[in-house]
């Protein structure tokens, strides 16, 4: 059968003897005209193709299957694992951070100092949510306290309005009319009150910088704080 495929696959026949000539390193017999050497079927003769062939790139970028000579042959020059280190009892590494143990800041009961202030949560009144604010703002209604102009106020007239119908603060330079606004603040009236007639700068901004008040109140806006005349 082999005999018979070698002369219709006379390329086949010539890889062949080549690729043994080459394993055996004997002297190239093979004649050039694979017609010409149509050889008895042998016993000894039917071995497939090398696969991949000799000398391919496939096999020479393919690295040997790790035989398990090899492997046995590895592992005898693997150094030995380590020893466990021998446990010593007594108590444990403080706050180690391999430590299966919660940190000390976790079980111990917090101190006076590390409580923080706790803030109330405000209510506030149906209809005065932020949003019921906005549509106030647009809605045109006065919320000057009946201002018609915007005047220069000295901080002994913002002092003056510091009731809790007749509250003003100034916010960088600005000063606005807040009584309107109490009843819609988040943080509550009283908190607001602290502020009513004086500069509310530097509380507004320790407590939330990041509200708008330029925006929250521009409809409140009744003047300009300006330093006290001089006599
Ligand atoms: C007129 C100026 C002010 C405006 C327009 C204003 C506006 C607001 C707004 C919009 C919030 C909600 C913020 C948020 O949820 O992120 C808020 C919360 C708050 N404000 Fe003001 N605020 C003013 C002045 C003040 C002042 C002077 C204080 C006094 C300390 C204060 C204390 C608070 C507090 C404690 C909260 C938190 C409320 C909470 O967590 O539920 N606010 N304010």
């Amino acid at each position: 059968m082999a005999s018979y495929l070698r002369t219709w696959l006379p390329t086949l026949s010539t890889q062949q003897s080549n690729s043994r000539t080459t394993e055996e390193e004997g002297s190239p017999t093979t004649p050039t005209n694979p017609t010409l050497t149509i050889e008895e079927p042998d016993a000894d003769d039917d071995f497939p193709p090398a696969f991949p062939a000799i000398g391919s790139a496939q096999r020479i970028s393919s690295t040997p299957a790790p035989s398990s000579t090899h492997l046995i042959l590895q592992s005898t020059l693997m150094p030995p694992p380590p020893l466990p280190a021998p446990r010593i009892p007594g108590p444990p590494a403080p706050s180690s951070g391999s430590s299966l143990m919660p940190p000390p800041t976790t079980t111990r009961p917090p101190t006076q100092a590390t409580k923080s202030k706790k803030r109330e949560k405000v209510v506030l009144a149906p209809g005065h949510s932020p949003l019921d604010w906005a549509a106030l703002k647009t809605s045109g209604a006065d919320l000057r306290g009946g201002a018609t102009s915007l005047a220069r106020i000295p901080p002994s007239v913002l002092r003056t309005h510091n009731k809790r119908d007749d509250a003003w603060a100034a916010f960088s330079g600005k000063v606005y009319n807040i009584t309107p606004y109490l009843a819609f603040h988040p943080g509550g009236e009283k908190e607001l009150m602290r502020i009513a007639g004086r500069d509310g700068t530097k509380l507004f901004a320790l407590t939330h910088a990041w509200v708008n008040v330029d925006f929250m109140l521009d409809a409140c806006l009744v003047g300009f704080l300006v330093p006290e005349p001089s006599s």
